[in-house]
């Protein structure tokens, strides 16, 4: 398996990866959560959806992963999709390896070593689940996306319980994956830093509408001191209804 070379032609393509088109969703009787939303995500590009608690991004997640079936608009998505939630999800019965292993059908043991070496966590693949750190749970739930070698990834929250150093560590590699595999990845966050270290675009959910998209075309790495950092953090902050 070479993920690497896999994936390094796709960012050429000029047909979005992801195409959202009239999704609406409504639980009984209530408002709809998301109401006709339509949204693009190109090959190759990184966008995080920021939004305020129930706004939404949870709900058009699940939509994307296939979690929650489609009743009114369309989804257009890779088959080679992947999810990465708050919590790692690795069965404790199993080591680490063997979950990674169970992220594709006929992934190997060499696959799974392969891939847990590129999170950092080639030293830990014989380990049970219930022994590693929150931060190594965390990228031995990437590794289990990554080796489907997907078109596709969907983070939902994925850093949001773990400490700060951590975090960081995790946002790095997050990054330095993306940028080697160059593979569409929906980010949900709620935090504005996160979006602007990593995406090419935020996009702001508010009662299931797209309130607003900002373009990030900061030059990577990027630093949280740099003032176009500085100024697009309160341009988002502000569409999110935050006044600093
Ligand atoms: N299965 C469900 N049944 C009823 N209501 C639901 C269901 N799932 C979500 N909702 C409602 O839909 C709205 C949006 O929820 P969603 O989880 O998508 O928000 P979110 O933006 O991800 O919020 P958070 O940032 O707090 O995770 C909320 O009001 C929530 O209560």
């Amino acid at each position: 398996m070479n993920y690497i070379s896999s994936l390094a032609t796709v960012a050429t393509d000029l047909q979005p990866a992801v195409s959202v088109r009239g999704l609406s969703r409504r639980f009984g009787n209530g408002s709809p959560v998301l109401d006709k939303l339509n949204l693009d995500i190109a090959q190759g590009e990184f966008v995080a959806l920021l939004g305020r608690s129930g706004s939404g991004k949870s709900t058009l997640l699940r939509a994307l992963s296939g979690l929650d079936p489609v009743r009114e608009g369309q989804i257009s998505c890779p088959q080679e999709s992947a999810v990465v939630f708050q919590e790692s999800r690795l069965l404790p019965w199993k080591k680490v390896w063997q979950n990674v292993m169970l992220g594709k059908a006929g992934a190997t043991r060499s696959d799974a070593r392969q891939v847990l070496e590129e999170v950092g966590l080639g030293h830990r693949t014989d380990a049970w689940p219930l022994t590693l750190s929150g931060g190594e749970a965390q990228r031995a739930a990437l590794a289990r996306a990554l080796i489907r070698e997907p078109k596709f990834l969907m983070l939902d929250e994925p850093f949001a319980a773990l400490d700060a150093l951590t975090r960081l560590h995790m946002q790095n590699l997050v990054s330095a994956l993306w940028q080697r595999h160059k593979s569409a990845v929906l980010l949900v966050t709620h935090d504005v830093d996160e979006a602007l270290l990593l995406a090419d675009r935020a996009v702001v959910l508010e009662k299931g509408h797209i309130r607003a998209e900002v373009s990030i075309s900061l030059p990577r790495p990027r630093r949280h001191y740099d003032p176009a950092f500085v100024h697009l953090r309160s341009a988002l902050l502000k569409h999110l209804g935050v006044d600093e």
